[in-house]
C-alpha cells in the first residue's frame, strides 16, 4: 500500500517555501497553535494521569524483535508500580508500552502527532491527543510526566532525550528521572558523553550522570519512583 504524501501544519509553519502563506494568515496560525496547547491541557488535566512517565522509543521497532517485547514488559512493569504511560502514541516501541500499560490497567497516553506520512494511532491507546505541531506536543510530554524512559530510538527518540536532559540539566525542571534502556544500544552514545562532551568541557562529568543506562526494567522502574510527588 502506497501512503499518499501531505503538507503538514508544521510544515507550513517552517518551511520558507511557504513564506506568503504565513504572511496572509499568521495570526489564525497563532490562534491554532493556542488552540492546540489549550486542547492538550483541557484532555490531559481532565484525564487525571496522576504519576505518570513517557516512554520514547523508535517507531521502526518490529512487532516480532525483542525490542518490542521489552517495550511491553516495560509498559507493563510502570504499570504495575502505579504509573500512566505516555508514548508518541505511534507504531514500534510506542506501540509496545502502550501495549505493555493496557495490560496493567493503567492509563495508557498517545500523544500523536500529524506527519506527512500518516501511520495512525497504534490500537493500544486510551487517551488519544492528536497535534499538529512537534513543539506543543513536547510541552504536554515535559508537563504531564514526572520522568522518562527511552528504548532504542532514532531521531525522534533523540530529540525528545536531549530536549529533557536540557531541562533538567539548566535546572528548568526538577527531579526527573531518566532512563536509557538497553547498555549495548546507549552504551557508545554515553560513551562519547564522556570522551567529547566532557573531555572538551562541553558539559561537567556529573551531567552524564543524568542518565541512567540500564538492561534491568525493575531498576528503571526504581529510578522513575524518583520522580514521583
Ligand atoms: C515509521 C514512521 C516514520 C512512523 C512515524 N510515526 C510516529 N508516530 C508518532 N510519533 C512519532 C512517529 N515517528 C516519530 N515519533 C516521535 O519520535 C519518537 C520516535 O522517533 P524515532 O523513530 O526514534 O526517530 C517517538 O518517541 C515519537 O514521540
Amino acid at each position: 500500500m502506497t501512503i499518499k504524501r501531505r503538507i503538514t501544519a508544521d510544515e507550513r509553519l517552517l518551511d520558507v517555501a511557504h513564506r506568503e502563506e504565513w504572511k496572509q494568515k499568521a495570526a489564525w496560525r497563532v490562534m491554532k497553535i493556542q488552540a492546540e496547547f489549550v486542547e492538550g491541557f483541557d484532555t490531559l488535566e481532565a484525564a487525571e494521569l496522576g504519576n505518570a512517565v513517557g516512554v520514547y522509543g523508535s517507531a521502526r521497532t518490529g512487532v516480532d524483535g525483542d525490542e518490542y517485547k521489552l517495550g511491553i514488559e516495560l509498559g507493563r512493569k510502570l504499570g504495575e508500580a502505579g504509573f500512566s504511560v505516555i508514548t508518541g502514541g505511534g507504531p514500534g516501541a510506542m506501540e509496545a508500552a502502550n501495549r505493555g500499560a493496557a495490560d496493567a490497567g493503567v492509563k495508557s497516553v498517545g500523544l500523536g502527532i500529524e506527519l506527512p506520512f500518516e501511520q495512525g494511532i497504534n490500537p493500544y491507546v486510551d487517551i488519544q491527543l492528536d497535534f499538529h505541531y512537534f513543539f506543543v506536543r513536547k510541552v504536554m510530554f515535559l508537563k504531564y510526566s514526572c520522568g522518562f524512559c527511552a528504548l532504542p530510538g532514532g531521531y525522534g527518540t533523540m530529540d525528545e532525550l536531549f530536549e529533557s536532559l536540557t531541562l533538567v540539566q539548566t535546572e528548568k525542571v526538577g527531579k526527573f528521572p531518566i532512563a536509557l534502556i538497553g547498555v549495548d544500544y546507549w552504551g557508545g552514545l554515553v560513551e562519547w558523553l564522556r570522551s567529547a562532551m566532557v573531555r572538551e568541557g562541553k558539559i561537567s562529568p556529573d551531567d552524564v550522570n543524568l542518565l541512567l543506562v540500564t538492561d534491568d526494567l525493575d531498576e528503571a522502574v526504581e529510578h522513575m519512583k524518583r520522580g514521583r510527588e
